[in-house]
């Protein structure tokens, strides 16, 4: 079953087109992602989902209710964590929970939200003293203080440190195991590839694609990646010009390098040609940020998509 349908959703900002024609479905009790650089149009997205923006056109329902006609009864069976949500420095976790509670009429019990979170010892802290992964916990807690059957999450784990956004990934695991259907907005690309059942890309305000991860990643199986070091290095643009390469960047002491065809034995033959002898030459598996370079035709991935943005995360 479907809990939502966007059909050919368009929203623009006077010139600027941030949704253009975006068509999605979510199905329920999966972890459906909104994967796109800044910008892309995640967010415009979202907000028409849960009626806070209007589309200029295209169609809408959530659990089959108008966003915009209906939103009072979709604010009940939805909970929502929009990006760079802050509490008042002063205000206790417990208390925050309490306060969200009685916005809703059938609400989560608040106690059991504070352990299944592991903030039950955080209670009476207030939020300007909690951890950035704590402050992200609460509010994955108020975002199901409703007892929601879905839940929109946007850029959840943006700033917080390795161990933080593991724990989170495992939060909304668990989350999606008790039955809530999670909708997960992100430009983490190992995010989005570790946690979601299936996920749209989103570029400059269209879909690119949506599928599952594996789906995504084994449509670009053709394109090899190679991490080469030499002794002497060579540059990077010493194999640029190498018509199976499709694009060379350095990484330290490495090049990664991505082609197709016969491209290890064009590098071994440029790499002798050059007097270089090769150190280590290890083949990369095809990633989601392959995914995304092949399904864009960018050839490379903004900044910010790239699965290391915020510090090596390995799941
Ligand atoms: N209120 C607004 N007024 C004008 N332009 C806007 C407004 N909100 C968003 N935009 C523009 O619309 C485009 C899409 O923005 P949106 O926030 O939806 O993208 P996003 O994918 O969520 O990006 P980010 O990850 O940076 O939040 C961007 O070019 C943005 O500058």
């Amino acid at each position: 079953m479907s809990v939502i349908e966007v059909h050919e959703l368009h929203k623009a900002y006077g010139e600027t087109v941030a949704a253009d024609a975006v068509s999605l479905t979510v199905e329920d009790g999966e972890i459906f992602g909104i994967l796109g650089p800044n910008g892309a149009g995640k967010t415009t997205t979202v907000e028409c989902l849960i009626g806070l923006r209007r589309p200029d056109r295209g169609r809408i329902r959530v659990l089959g209710l108008d966003p915009r006609r209906d939103g009072r009864a979709l604010r009940e069976q939805i909970g929502v964590q929009l990006q760079e949500s802050r509490l008042p420095d002063a205000l206790r976790v417990g208390e925050a929970l309490e306060l969200y509670a009685h916005l809703y009429e059938a609400p989560a019990d608040p106690d059991r939200l504070l352990t299944d979170l592991g903030l039950t010892e955080r209670a009476t802290t207030a939020f300007g003293n909690l951890s950035g992964g704590e402050q992200q916990r609460l509010s994955i807690a108020l975002a199901l203080v409703g007892d929601p059957r879905v839940a929109i999450l946007d850029e959840l784990t943006t700033g917080l440190d390795p161990n933080a956004r593991r724990e989170t990934w495992h939060l909304i695991e668990q989350v999606r195991a008790s039955g809530v259907t999670v909708v997960l907005v992100t430009h983490f690309m190992d995010e989005a590839e570790r946690l979601c059942d299936r996920l749209a890309i989103i570029d400059r305000g269209r879909v690119v694609a949506t599928d599952t991860p594996a789906a995504l990643i084994g449509g670009v199986e053709t394109s090899a990646q190679l991490r080469l070091r030499t002794v002497p290095p060579i540059e990077a643009s010493a194999l640029a010009d190498l018509a199976e390469v499709h694009a060379v960047a350095t990484e330290g002491e490495e090049l990664v390098i991505r082609g197709d065809g016969d491209v290890l034995h064009a590098i071994a033959t440029r790499v002798r040609a050059l007097g270089a002898v090769t150190v280590s030459a290890r083949l990369g598996q095809a990633t989601l940020e392959d995914a995304f370079l092949a399904l864009t035709g960018r050839d490379h991935a903004p900044e910010e998509l790239r699965a290391d943005a915020a510090g090596e995360v390995s799941p």
